[in-house]
């Protein structure tokens, strides 16, 4: 055992009552758990920092995510199922419990079974498999096994979460109640179930009936513990940290009581055969009459097998303010992460203990082409599986059955129909920590508080990672259509694409595609999305296709390198408009100590699509893959050398030689980078011929 662990002092506050009494029957530990809170919640914290990371705590399971099972074949009524209650098939189920990584659940179109009753129980939930009755245990020392009663052996992190959980709930006022509740019937559970934010969460509610100086200790040394929330990334540690503003599962503790049939058969953990003759203090007496009056009421609401219940219609057995519920899978709802023009995201953990993000699109008054398209968002998301720089679909349900049977079967013969009003796309997404939106506007911020200029190794980071992205989609025949800083999430330092709400497949052979609308977002939009489906001065229909985004993705480069978007100075939509659509317009550039960068951006703002590089094309700019500087006398011969039987390589590496070394006419700084453009232009060209000979 740890030294600090063992060291902590005895426990002669009111508030360890809790996991005194359960100390009490767990005897050769006790002292270790003994602590005045404040050097308790030290200790806690300390070892909590010290574990948290540990595997072990990414499989412990928060209960309150969980509602409980029900018989598919039963009403509501008849949860309560005696052979569920019994204690004993608490580690039978312990053993079934589910750490499958997050899975891919295939989505039903319609009429699929629901999982809902596959759903565990939070008995099951809350045992981690080293509990479970298998232990062979050879060991006794602390606490029984629920199936065997012999005495498991207590490892440290274990006891970590027994003295957090406990130390949570002994700051708990009858909130916990139904907690406790839960816990009825088994010891174990107290120790293996850590349900941190709830306890926090709660423990807000209490702080108010605290001394001040201990509610400041408190709340301090917990905030201590809630720290950088959404940059943590989705471990189970984080969930537990994060989640401190998670609503209360109020629903969750119901569907748990519902468990319950007969309560009084199960010892409460307060009043522990092992504290009998113990007066109860003040808390954990209030607390014990509570549960017992939760308990009353609970089981005369959910007389196991009565018939009146049996008759009554099934009940929701989740709270829809708490949970998502997507293919019979409950999700608990952490926090509204943003909304977009067409859905509201929310940061939700999973039964696994996995962060997702969930995205709702309510479909109400959407006429049936719009939903439609909401729709094909999945059948995208679908395609670009697996896909490194795209954001992952991890599950999704259309409550609309017969608009996803259209999406997938892409017609579209319900045109004129009406979508279902209560209709609903839920998708289950890979959590992205923060979007390029505000990383940007944070490194602008610092930057604004300082004389340093853009980091160029920064910018070329996420830049590639942006055009890795974009030419994901682009190989997958995939215009984007929405390019903007916010679109881009950070997941485990790479960036990811998000958003397919209007991308567009490219259908034909053609590179183009034709869109029914203007779409994008103004300060990200090409001309031609402006010009959708008129006629050029050619009589040729304005196409948006793939170079549509490149122009976008030079409005997000500018904003990188400049702070701001090129045409962010014309704040009206018409006057975005006009200056945008007009082929004249120059835009305007602050110098920049690289002109690399300038090529690079101006490249892909060229106001002819067709002179707007290909992501191919910018991933090899000379801004990405600089050229052998110049100090190296031979860079030009070896570069000849190595395509002397390519005949235009040849030349395009004299012209470059000529340029090197008599670049001649250098007058201004436009003259400059014009000779930039053209040695730049060439160096790309020889790459590619290069690459051709390499492949041939
Ligand atoms: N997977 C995710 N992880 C974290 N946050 C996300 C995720 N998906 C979306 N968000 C957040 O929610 C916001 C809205 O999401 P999204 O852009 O997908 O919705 P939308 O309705 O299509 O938006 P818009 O109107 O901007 O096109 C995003 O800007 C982003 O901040």
């Amino acid at each position: 055992m740890d030294s600090r662990e063992a060291n902590l002092p005895a426990d002669h506050n009111h508030d360890s009552n809790l996991y005194r009494s359960f100390n009490a029957s767990t005897s050769s530990s006790s002292s270790s758990f003994t602590s005045s809170p404040p050097d308790f919640l030290r200790n806690v914290q300390a070892a909590f920092k010290r574990h948290r990371m540990m595997p072990q705590l990414n499989n412990l399971q928060p209960r309150r995510l969980v509602a409980r099972r029900q018989e598919p074949s039963r009403s509501s009524a008849s949860i309560l199922d005696s052979k569920e209650d019994d204690s004993h098939d608490v580690s039978v189920k312990q053993t079934t419990v589910n750490h499958e990584p997050a899975s891919v659940t295939p989505p039903s179109i319609s009429g699929t079974p629901t999982e809902e009753d596959k759903f565990k129980p939070i008995d099951a939930q809350r045992c981690q498999p080293s509990f479970n009755c298998d232990c062979k245990n050879s060991n006794p020392v602390d606490f029984p096994c629920l199936k065997c009663k012999q005495a498991l052996p207590v490892d440290t992190p274990k006891k970590v979460q027994f003295a957090l959980e406990n130390n949570a709930r002994s700051h708990m006022g009858s909130l916990a109640l139904t907690e406790m509740e839960c816990d009825l019937n088994n010891q174990l559970d107290v120790v293996t179930a850590l349900n941190h934010d709830q306890n926090v969460h709660k423990l807000d509610s209490d702080l108010t009936s605290r001394p001040n100086d201990e509610r400041n200790y408190i709340q301090s040394d917990f905030s201590h513990q809630m720290t950088p929330s959404s940059n943590l990334g989705s471990n189970c540690a984080t969930t537990l940290l994060n989640s401190v503003h998670a609503p209360m599962v109020n629903s969750t503790t119901h569907s748990c009581l519902e468990n319950k049939s007969d309560l009084k058969d199960h010892p409460l953990p307060v009043a522990d055969k092992s504290t009998k003759g113990d007066p109860l203090p003040g808390d954990a007496m209030d607390l014990q009459n509570d549960v017992k009056s939760v308990t009353l009421k609970s089981v005369k609401h959910e007389k196991p097998g009565s018939k009146k219940d049996a008759s009554a219609p099934r009940k929701r057995n989740y709270d829809p303010d708490l949970f998502f519920k997507v293919n019979s899978k409950l999700y608990q709802r952490l926090g509204k992460i943003g909304s977009g023009g067409s859905s509201e995201v929310h940061k939700v953990i999973s039964q696994d203990c996995t962060i997702y993000a969930l995205k709702k699109i309510k479909l109400k008054s959407r006429d049936y082409a719009t939903a439609y398209g909401f729709c094909q968002e999945i059948e995208y998301l679908n395609k670009l599986k697996g896909k490194d720089h795209i954001i992952q679909l991890i599950d999704y349900e259309v409550t609309d059955k017969a608009l996803l049977k259209e999406v997938m079967s892409g017609s579209m013969s319900n045109k004129d129909g009406r979508v279902k009003d209560d209709g609903c796309i839920y998708m289950v997404l890979e959590y992205g920590e923060i979007d390029l939106a505000h990383m940007l506007s944070q490194k602008w911020r610092e930057l604004d508080s300082t004389t340093s200029t853009i980091d160029e190794n920064w910018l070329r980071f996420y830049w590639q990672q942006i055009l890795l992205a974009v030419k994901t989609i682009h190989e997958e025949r995939i215009v984007h259509s929405d390019l903007k800083p916010a679109n881009f999430l950070l997941v485990r330092g790479s960036l990811k694409l998000i958003d397919f709400g209007i991308a567009k497949a490219i259908l034909s052979d053609t590179t183009n595609i034709q869109r029914d609308s203007q779409v994008g977002t103004l300060s990200y939009m090409s001309p031609e999305a402006f010009m959708c489906n008129e006629t050029d001065a050619d009589g040729n229909t304005i196409k948006c296709g793939r170079p549509s985004d490149i122009w976008s993705l030079g409005c997000i480069l500018y904003q990188m390198v400049y702070g701001k978007t090129p045409f962010a100075d014309y704040t009206t939509f018409w006057a975005k408009f006009k200056v945008i659509t007009d082929p004249n317009h120059e835009i305007h550039y602050e110098q920049s100590s690289n002109p690399w960068l300038l090529d690079l951006i101006k490249n892909c703002l060229a106001w002819d699509r067709k002179k707007r590089w290909t992501i191919p094309q910018l991933l090899q700019h000379p801004f990405l893959v600089p050229p052998i500087p110049d100090e190296n006398p031979n860079f030009i011969q070896i570069l000849s050398d190595s395509c002397r039987d390519d005949l235009k390589a040849t030349i395009l590496c004299s012209r470059l030689r000529e340029l090197v070394t008599d670049p001649t006419g250098l007058t201004s700084v436009d003259e400059t980078c014009k000779l930039l453009d053209e040695m730049s232009r060439l160096c790309i060209q020889l790459k590619e011929r290069l690459g051709n000979s390499e492949r041939d």
